[in-house]
């Protein structure tokens, strides 16, 4: 296939062409990844596809040199670098933005693209065939490169970066359209707004903090950053609201909003239409129906509705939000066009009460479970080690409410691998009876940190779920958790990971330990998983 012919604008146009409606298919936030690079000396290939835009910090140097936001390679290379990057989803490419900003005497000269398509096996084989998307255009310093192509591609599963001869590239941005893999069950339930089913956002009104194009990302993202939020509207009956194209016409039958990170800040009323359109934005004349009614939402969760109108086909979904706000993510859950309508009300969510985003850990959201052991937030601090140290007293309170002396202390190290199980399940909750029991990871920093999970005793002396918390403790934080406080055992995110604990014990089982099984709760953990 020939090279595409294509077409440079100026950044400030890219709003007026075909790539506005697209999605990044690069982005690390749908799951894009660097599968392989020839070098990256100076800044790591990752940066290129960062959701972020890329940061400037001048005067800021790392072991090998200035420290750059973007792919960096070392110098004199004789014939040029190159990135094989695997795209979050499958699709066809309309468009690039190679960026260059903040490179400036260090960016790459030139670039060129690459795409093939190659949904499994090694896209490093020699038999893989690579087909030139975009030719080699020069890359002046410091600036977005756009080009648009003059036909979509074919779907592709990577793009190869070419980088002549080296130096850095900030950001590469490939604007596309998902070529959904539906399940081959026609009447299976999906998520027909989602961005990998091929939904997109065609129109929205106001995006001041954050792009309505975030609401139909996978996961729940890792904080308010990564939602749709608009700006106060300040007074009158105003709403903003977003149109979702669906990935596939069919019958909508269950919303679901998340507001997670959302505190003070989410909307106080949202409500859906509905309509069907063969225009990409349907025209002022299309037929809205409402398919969920004005309705209240709350801060940091997820809220569900039942859809009217299942028995309708539409195309796009209108998210409106009163007056203003912030949202995470929307699911719009149902079948495609022709498929049998599920049992209504569909329930095939896991019960929303049962789904929790872990919060980071602090000393007053975790009082009443136990301590956090951490410098800050510590009562009182002295001098220490003639004056080389400071001590901060007081940190956890052990317990040890062993009758008779029985409970013996135990300093020990947990050797703990990492839950391959994101998000977490907790099915399980263990308490010790009579004593406290703390972990400190011994990471030095390496790990970003662990779940914990903890509940209250109830009325029956089994955990009251209604109690139920969980955070993400970060790998400069200890847990202490009280006596008698129920909680799971550890989880290691990331990588394998020591903790040092200390428990008393009198090595009477049931006396040491209580395990008990528990109502699952999926727990979501914001920066850990999609
Ligand atoms: N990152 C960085 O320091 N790069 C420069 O040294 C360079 O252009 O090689």
């Amino acid at each position: 296939m020939a090279p595409s012919s294509f077409k440079r604008i100026a950044y400030e146009d890219l709003a007026s062409t075909p790539l506005a409606q697209c999605i990044d298919l690069a982005n690390s936030a749908i799951g894009g990844s660097i599968v392989a690079v020839t070098d990256e000396f100076f800044a790591p290939a990752t940066n290129m596809i960062n959701p972020a835009p890329p940061l400037h910090c001048p005067g800021r140097f790392v072991e090998t040199g200035a420290w750059m936001d973007g792919w960096e390679t070392k110098r004199h290379n004789a014939t040029y670098d190159w990135c094989i990057v695997k795209l979050g989803f499958a699709g066809q490419i309309l468009g690039f933005d190679v960026d260059t900003h903040y490179f400036t005497g260090n960016q790459a000269p030139a670039a060129s693209i690459e795409g093939t398509f190659c949904p499994e096996g090694n896209v490093q084989d020699k038999n893989i065939k690579w087909t030139e998307i975009l030719p080699k255009i020069d890359l002046p310093p410091s600036c977005h490169n756009v080009c648009v192509l003059d036909q979509p591609t074919e779907v592709y599963t990577h793009i190869r970066v070419n980088n002549y001869p080296d130096g850095g590239i900030a950001r590469c941005r490939a604007y596309g359209v998902v070529s959904p893999i539906f399940p081959k069950d026609h009447s299976e339930v999906i998520d027909l707004a989602f961005s990998g089913n091929g939904g997109r956002v065609v129109q929205v009104t106001e995006e001041h903090y954050g792009p309505g194009s975030n609401l139909l990302l996978p996961g729940r993202g890792k904080d308010a950053d990564d939602g749709w939020q608009s700006k106060r509207s300040r007074g009158g009956d105003h709403s903003d609201y977003v149109i979702v194209k669906l990935g596939a016409k069919g019958h909508l039958i269950k919303a679901e909003l998340d507001t997670s990170h959302f505190k003070g800040n989410f909307p106080h009323q949202i409500k859906i239409e509905a309509t069907n359109s063969d225009q990409d934005i349907p025209c002022a004349k299309a037929q809205w129906f409402t398919i969920v009614e004005k309705s209240k939402v709350g801060p940091h969760g997820l809220f569900y509705f039942d859809t009217t109108h299942a028995g309708k086909v539409f195309t796009h979904a209108k998210l409106s939000i009163l007056p203003d706000g912030g949202l995470k993510r929307l699911r719009l859950y149902g079948v495609r066009e022709g498929a049998t309508l599920p049992l209504l009300p569909w329930n095939g969510l896991a019960s929303p009460k049962n789904v929790m985003i872990a919060e980071p850990m602090t000393t007053a959201a975790f009082a009443l479970y136990g301590d956090v052991i951490e410098t800050k937030d510590t009562v009182m601090i002295t001098g220490a080690n003639q004056g080389t140290a400071e001590k901060y007293h007081k940190v956890a309170q052990i317990n040890n409410f062993f009758p008779n002396n029985r409970g013996v202390a135990n300093m020990c190290i947990f050797h703990c691998r990492p839950t391959t199980e994101l998000p977490f399940t907790v099915k399980i909750l263990e308490r010790h009876p009579y004593s406290s029991q703390f972990f400190v990871p011994m990471t030095h920093g390496q790990t970003r940190g662990y779940l914990v999970a903890v509940a209250l005793n109830g009325a029956d002396d089994k955990p009251d779920m209604s109690t139920l918390k969980t955070f993400i403790a970060s790998s400069t934080q200890g847990v202490n958790y009280h006596q008698g406080v129920w909680h799971h055992p550890m989880v290691a995110l990331d990588d394998t990971t020591d903790f040092a604990c200390f428990v008393h014990e009198s090595g009477v089982p049931q006396d040491d330990c209580n395990v008990v099984d528990v109502e699952p709760h999926v727990i979501h953990l914001p920066g850990f998983h999609n």
